[in-house]
């Protein structure tokens, strides 16, 4: 039931007085409303309790639906046939009444409401005179009909409403996670923002409305509707509101400005900057039109993005992702979706998106576990050997691709002998040119790449067999199929193909190459000099024979040596997080993984900090077999306000010459510190990091500021410091989590965090300690730069920076002596 009492107010408490309505900027309703009139308040007022109204009945059919899951049996759960099939429909029904689960507070039913512009004839005059002329004026009622989705048990219908046909003139639509309607054929109540006809929602603006009068946002506080706000996008609406001279056109052809909204919307603004407790959460009330060109991009595309710190590229990805398996579910049900990010840390902080849009089929995978979970005999869940850098990139680079296929290759012998087969029925020789000429054509085959090493090795025995299965038959003997294949497996047929095709495992062959100078030297001539040899078998596994401990770089090599051996398995969408760290090898073994599908690659090269990482992406992308890949640039930042980012973009020119700096869509004055303790003339190597007592008193101050906030908190440290600097803190009676903690157990206590670690994670909160040790804990400074660039990217709300050392020079500017509160 409608609060009676309650006034709209945008994004927290409700106004409960009248009064309150005086205040321009808490109203909900857009600007040009005459806010003390009484009447347009009391209009204001039943119009929020109507759309209360419409949200309980959207809750209601949405129990209504979870109802109606659990009781469908045969259809979706009950036993209908084999053990798998039953297995499989139980998982879908499991997985339909997961997606039909209330969102909870943080995932309201609805979040916008779209007015549809009646059909063009009537398009010059507003649908209705608004009464009061400041109140909220829809299209008038009746609507005309819009055909309704036919099988309100697939959504798909909704994806396909509105394409190509334009919009869906004078209809309202509310949108929302997930597509919600009462009895089965009626008219949907929510529809899913993936639908077609949701498009304008992101896509609309006044120079190009898309057919829309008007865009409504909702504000809820604690699940309760609280706020709307509207924008009237049809010329018609602004001028019915006074807003345009009538017959003036709303700026025709007027482009698209995707930070206007959020620059006027307050409900927008506030929705950005939620404090972050936990997880990373979805954008669907906030996606730009830029990052939803992207997110709908055709299924057939791959896409890359470069995107500055916090300009949402990861949760693009994740949209898309949805999206996709919206638009082409049976496709994708078949053939997979598959996320593979950095490290655990980070998937285990964007894992609760995709489930709370509904969609719990998408794998996440970490870069090493694309190969740990694909192949059992590496690296089988025990840690990877580490292993020094200078081998791990030589083991990355696109070379050694090639030196695995010539020593696989140069194990191939052309036979030198007939062959003799005895059988019951006779004994039968396939002479040797004949069997030159049979092995000709499938090595020919295999070199071509239209067989894989295994069955062109099957194909050389079934062959062989085949050709005495003819002998036999001319002399009268006739063999069955069956016959036929215990023939090829014969001892005589195996030994022969053993000698000119051997039997290769691929482990096994990595570590002979790499342990075996001779075989190394043969299989690399004229691809890797003797220097580069030498560190190979310098850095080759350890351990037994059979079960060697691999270094991840090694790893690949093993995946790619399988591929080269069997093939790999593909699915149909691959996002892959942060490419601009993988190797030339991690990128074949994506690459392998969505060769009939299509890639979505996000990254930021000034954000590489691995010793190969990508310094342009043609390159990167075709190590990922998609050099045509389109490539999207983001450049607007939503995570860290534009005091903080203007701090950390000093470093851009020497990280990353030639990128775009980011801007951010907000300000925070005071969100910058910087602590800079006393003894800020020694040398990078003279100061022990953070066992300085000034240091520690001045991170566990900083960090208790941030705890008395809301919001999360991360400490971000050298690595190598996080050992001495938890205990320091823990002994001044804070104890921080670490990234390792199952996430649950780390909300409210903020984390201390490795600064390897903290790429592509965000924080309400952040304190970076001594950027010196961070930039001087990589090998190489631009990567140390990189390093920090990223530590100093992760705060949404403040950012504090304690520093004993001299600052890197780029950021050198704004710190001046000891003192606090630089901003
Ligand atoms: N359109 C948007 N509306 C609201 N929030 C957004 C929008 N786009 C991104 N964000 C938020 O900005 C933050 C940063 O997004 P995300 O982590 O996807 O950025 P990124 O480009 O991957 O950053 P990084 O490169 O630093 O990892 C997240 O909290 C995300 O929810």
């Amino acid at each position: 039931m409608p609060d009676a009492t309650a006034m709209p107010t945008v994004g927290g408490a409700d106004l409960a007085q009248p009064n309150d309505l005086a205040q321009p900027n808490d109203l909900a309703q857009p600007n040009d409303a005459p806010l003390d009139d009484p009447a347009a308040a009391a209009a204001l007022a039943a119009d929020l309790a109507a759309e209360r109204d419409y949200l309980e009945r959207g809750r209601r059919a949405l129990h209504g639906m979870r109802l109606e899951a659990e009781h469908t049996k045969t259809a979706e759960g009950d036993p209908v046939g084999d053990k798998a099939t039953n297995a499989f429909l139980r998982q879908a029904r499991r997985r339909r009444i997961a997606s039909l689960a209330e969102g909870g507070d943080s995932t309201p039913l609805f979040f916008a409401r779209l007015d549809y512009a009646p059909s063009p004839p009537a398009a010059p005059s507003p649908p209705a005179a608004p009464s009061p002329p400041a109140a909220p004026s829809p299209p008038a009622a009746p609507l005309p009909p819009a055909p309704p989705p036919r099988d309100p048990a697939s959504s798909r219908d909704l994806a396909r409403m509105g394409q190509g046909a334009g919009p869906a003139p004078g209809r309202r639509f509310y949108l929302g996670r997930r597509y919600v309607r009462e009895a089965a054929g009626d008219d949907p109540l929510v529809v899913d923002w993936r639908a077609d006809i949701a498009r304008p929602f992101y896509r609309a603006h006044r120079g190009d409305p898309m057919g829309v009068w008007s865009r409504r946002r909702f504000g809820y506080d604690h699940g309760r509707l609280t706020a709307f706000e509207d924008e009237r996008l049809h010329p018609a609406a602004e001028a019915a509101a006074g807003l345009a001279r009538p017959g003036e056109p709303a700026r025709p052809g007027e482009p698209a400005d995707p930070g206007a909204v959020l620059r006027a919307g307050g409900l927008a603004a506030r929705e950005i900057e939620r404090p972050r407790t936990g997880p990373m959460r979805d954008i669907v009330a906030t996606i730009d039109p830029e990052q939803d060109e992207i997110v709908r991009a055709a299924l057939e595309v791959s896409l890359c993005v470069q995107g500055a710190p916090g300009t949402g590229k990861t949760a693009v990805g994740l949209h898309r992702a949805a999206y996709l398996l919206f638009a082409h579910r049976e496709r994708l049900a078949r053939t997979g979706v598959l996320v593979v990010g950095p490290n655990r840390a980070f998937l285990e902080y964007i894992a609760a998106v995709l489930p709370a849009l509904g969609e719990n089929t998408v794998r996440h995978l970490s870069v090493d576990e694309l190969v740990d979970a694909t192949d059992g005999g590496v690296g089988e869940r025990a840690a990877f050997r580490e292993e020094p850098v200078a081998a791990a990139t030589l083991k990355g680079d696109p070379r050694l691709a090639a030196v695995l296929r010539a020593a696989l290759l140069g194990g191939l012998r052309p036979p030198t002998g007939p062959v003799t087969v005895i059988t019951r029925a006779g004994r039968w020789t396939v002479g040797e040119q004949e069997f030159a000429d049979l092995f000709a054509d499938v090595e020919a085959a295999h070199r071509a790449g239209t067989v894989r090493y295994a069955p062109a090795r099957a194909r050389v025995a079934g062959q062989l067999a085949n050709l005495v299965r003819r002998r036999a038959e001319l002399s009268g003997h006739f063999l069955t199929d069956g016959a036929l294949r215990t023939l090829a497996a014969s001892r005589s047929i195996r030994d022969a193909v053993e000698t000119v095709w051997p039997a290769i495992d691929g482990p096994g062959l990595v570590r002979r190459l790499l342990t075996d100078a001779d075989l190394l030297a043969r299989s690399a001539q004229g691809l890797l000099d003797p220097s580069d040899q030498a560190l190979l078998l310098a850095a080759a596994p350890p351990g037994p024979a059979r079960r060697p401990r691999w270094s991840a770089a090694e790893a690949f090599l093993v995946d790619e040596t399988r591929d080269l051996l069997e093939g790999t398995g593909g699915v149909g969408h691959l996002i892959v997080d942060e490419a601009q760290d993988l190797s030339p090898m991690q990128c074949r073994a994506i690459a392998r993984r969505s060769v009939d599908g299509s890639l979505t690659v996000l990254g930021d090269l000034a954000q590489g900090t691995t010793p190969w990482a990508a310094t342009s992406w043609p390159a990167q992308l075709g190590h990922l077999g998609r050099g045509d890949a389109q490539l999207e640039v983001l450049t607007r930042g939503y995570r860290v306000p534009a005091e903080i980012l203007a701090f950390a973009n000093r470093l851009l020119a020497g990280i990353a010459p030639g990128l775009p700096p980011a801007t951010s869509v907000r300000t925070a004055p005071g969100s910058l510190a910087i602590h800079a303790l006393e003894n800020t003339t020694a040398t990078v190597d003279a100061v022990a990091t953070v066992d300085a007592v000034a240091t520690v008193d001045a991170v566990a101050a900083a960090v208790r500021t941030a705890l008395g906030q809301e919001g999360s908190l991360a400490v971000i440290v050298a690595d190598a410091d996080l050992a001495v600097l938890g205990p320091a803190l823990a002994a001044t009676g804070l104890e921080l989590a670490s990234l390792e903690d199952p996430p649950s157990s780390r909300t409210g206590r903020g984390t201390l965090v490795p600064a390897s670690l903290a790429k592509g994670l965000e924080f309400d909160h952040v304190v970076v300690v001594e950027p010196a040790a961070i930039v001087a804990a990589e090998a190489v400074r631009v990567l140390g730069e990189r390093r920090l660039y990223v530590a100093l990217t992760r705060a949404v709300s403040a950012l504090t920076v304690v520093h004993s050392r001299p600052l890197p020079a780029a950021l050198r500017a704004l710190a001046g002596g000891p003192s606090t509160g630089v901003a």
